[in-house]
């Protein structure tokens, strides 16, 4: 569950005060636990007058008719089984869809299932543009109307917080402290950087159109992962998230990748066989004339330019393709970073403009995937971090990436100090503070999870820290460190608010078996929706010293 992701901290204990998260707690050790909107079952500690629940657990592979009553965090549907108030999940069901489901996997005290048929559609229904949303994992949420979506997110925080954080529901009613979600006014297109892998075969779901049509041996895949398989390759040809110029790129691409005369081949994942294995493409804007820049980063197997060449001369015809990288990853690993990098046409970084400030991205550093709604984040930040503004105070700025966040305060304050453990991200983060005339900024590479006594010594006492960890949450090590510099503010950026919700209860109501006591007021929270149609929910919470 959400509380084994911080090491060395378990706040176990306090989750299982909760009665109806018993039942999600006790089985589920990983983050990828799912957490219901609503309680699941009533229970004797929070209604006595309530009579015991059946003892009931469907068997797996048995059919249920089921309706979908709340988006439970990370997408998936909340049911219960009627009569009994058992709870299964069901990935892709939505509010108010009545479908059949399949048992698939027993966890702990709740049931998967898997959506054989829908009955009658869900509440707010809307065409999915998209031809493959059903069978795609990214965006599970397409077919719900937008603002269905804000409501969905918005509740799966306000739940997050009170019951993993702790904090009181009266809390969460004043508008002060929980506001309304910030929606995104751009709900496609708005990705800047997809990537994508190479498959030796297409995965075709069995309920898909042409799911029973025979496979051939020149079914190569470029697409996205099948949802839950690293080997399963779903071929597309375009992807409404990413940028029409990225479209260009991948349809130009998908026309001539396969051709055998050009002798190249996906790489295998079982055999460890093959050239080709993922292709990154990345969308900027260039400063002065605003058009569209983008790189395109294909990752191979091994360094073999003269075999990308036929590549990357269709795809440099493309005005808009100002980067073709090649990252060479030799290694069994399905990641996309490589040991060695390789510039094939064109330059090595691409840039983009943020809070008029202009930012240089390379292939592998760590830039907000939505550039439209990171302003929208970012002028957020600034707002909640109430700067005094007369260049007095020091900005602590954990988990920089590319010094964005820290860069955009810097000119209202004394000096900002950014700390990330990429180191290309960090040279990323003191070349764009140079090439934006920004000298009060320093920032180092260091691990935030191995912090030792003696951080804090290299810079001034902070008067505001900003803290935009990715999803596993900080450290204990680091929210111990927190506890003892009792800075006056905090601002918490968030991708995950169930370990966000973990570690505002650690920093407001601190873990008595564990020696440590909160000093900390939430003084607001903010969700904002960076990722129209995907479950993913940013968060920005204000911390005031007590
Ligand atoms: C969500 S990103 C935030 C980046 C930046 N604040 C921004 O808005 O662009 C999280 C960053 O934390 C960095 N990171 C992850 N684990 C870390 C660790 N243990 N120590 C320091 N930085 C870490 C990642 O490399 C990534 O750049």
């Amino acid at each position: 569950m959400v509380v084994a992701a911080i090491p060395g901290c378990s706040g176990a204990s306090r989750l299982t005060a909760h009665p109806w998260m018993r039942a999600f707690c006790c089985s589920a050790s990983s983050s990828s636990s799912p957490f219901p909107s609503h309680p699941p079952q009533a229970s004797s500690e929070t209604s006595p007058a309530l009579p015991a629940p059946v003892p009931f657990f469907p068997k797996r592979g048995s059919t249920l008719e089921l309706v979908c009553e709340s988006l439970a965090f990370k997408g998936k549907g909340v049911c219960k089984v009627s009569d009994t108030g058992f709870v299964v999940m069901c990935d892709s069901a939505l509010p108010g869809e009545r479908f059949l489901g399949r048992v698939s996997r027993r966890k702990g005290n709740y049931a998967e299932v898997t959506k054989l048929k829908t009955i009658t559609p869900h509440l707010d229904f809307v065409e999915a543009p998209c031809e493959y949303t059903s069978y795609c994992g990214g965006c599970k949420t397409q077919n719900l109307l937008y603002e269905a979506q804000l409501k969905a997110k918005e509740q799966q925080v306000r739940d997050l917080i009170i019951h993993v954080g702790n904090f009181s529901s009266r809390d969460c009613e004043k508008e002060c402290t929980f506001k309304t979600i910030v929606p995104c006014d751009i709900q496609f297109h708005y990705r800047n950087k997809m990537e994508f892998s190479f498959g030796v075969q297409r995965w075709v779901p069995r309920d898909a159109p042409n799911g029973n049509r025979d496979l051939t041996e020149n079914d190569y895949a470029l697409g996205l992962h099948a949802p839950g398989f690293f080997d399963k390759v779903l071929h597309i040809n375009k992807c409404l998230l990413q940028s029409e110029a990225a479209n260009k790129v991948l349809a130009i691409i998908q026309d001539c990748w396969w051709d055998q005369n050009l002798g190249l081949s996906p790489y295998n994942v079982h055999t460890h066989h093959g050239f080709l294995k993922h292709l990154m493409l990345r969308t900027g804007r260039d400063k002065k004339t605003g058009f569209a820049e983008v790189m395109v980063n294909f990752v191979t197997s091994s360094y073999k330019p003269e075999m990308l060449e036929p590549l990357v001369e269709k795809i440099s015809i493309i005005s808009e393709v100002v980067s073709v990288m090649n990252n060479v990853n030799s290694s069994v690993g399905n990641t996309s970073v490589g040991e060695q990098e390789y510039t094939l046409y064109g330059k090595s970084t691409i840039s983009e403009v943020l809070r008029g400030l202009t930012f240089h991205i390379s292939a592998n550093s760590f830039f907000q995937t939505n550039t439209y709604q990171a302003e929208v984040l970012y002028k957020l930040i600034e707002d909640f971090a109430d700067l005094k503004g007369d260049q007095s105070e020091i900005v602590l700025d954990l988990f920089c990436g590319t010094g964005t966040i820290g860069l955009t305060l810097a000119r209202r304050v004394r000096h900002v100090y950014g700390y990330e453990v990429v180191e290309e991200a960090i040279s990323d983060a003191r070349r764009n503070a140079i090439i934006n005339g920004i000298h009060n900024a320093t920032f180092v590479r260091g691990d935030l999870n191995k912090i030792d006594d003696n951080f804090g010594k290299d810079f001034p006492r902070p008067d505001i820290v900003i803290s935009d960890p990715n999803r596993p949450g900080m450290h204990s090590k680091l929210i111990k460190y927190l506890l003892k510099l009792r800075a006056s503010r905090i601002i918490y950026i968030s991708c995950n608010p169930a370990t966000c919700s973990r570690d505002l209860d650690y920093l407001c109501h601190g873990l008595p078996e564990r020696n440590l006591t909160g000093c900390y007021r939430l003084k607001s929270v903010q969700p904002v929706d960076m990722f129209p149609h995907t479950p993913h929910i940013e968060c920005i919470c204000a911390l005031e010293l007590c």
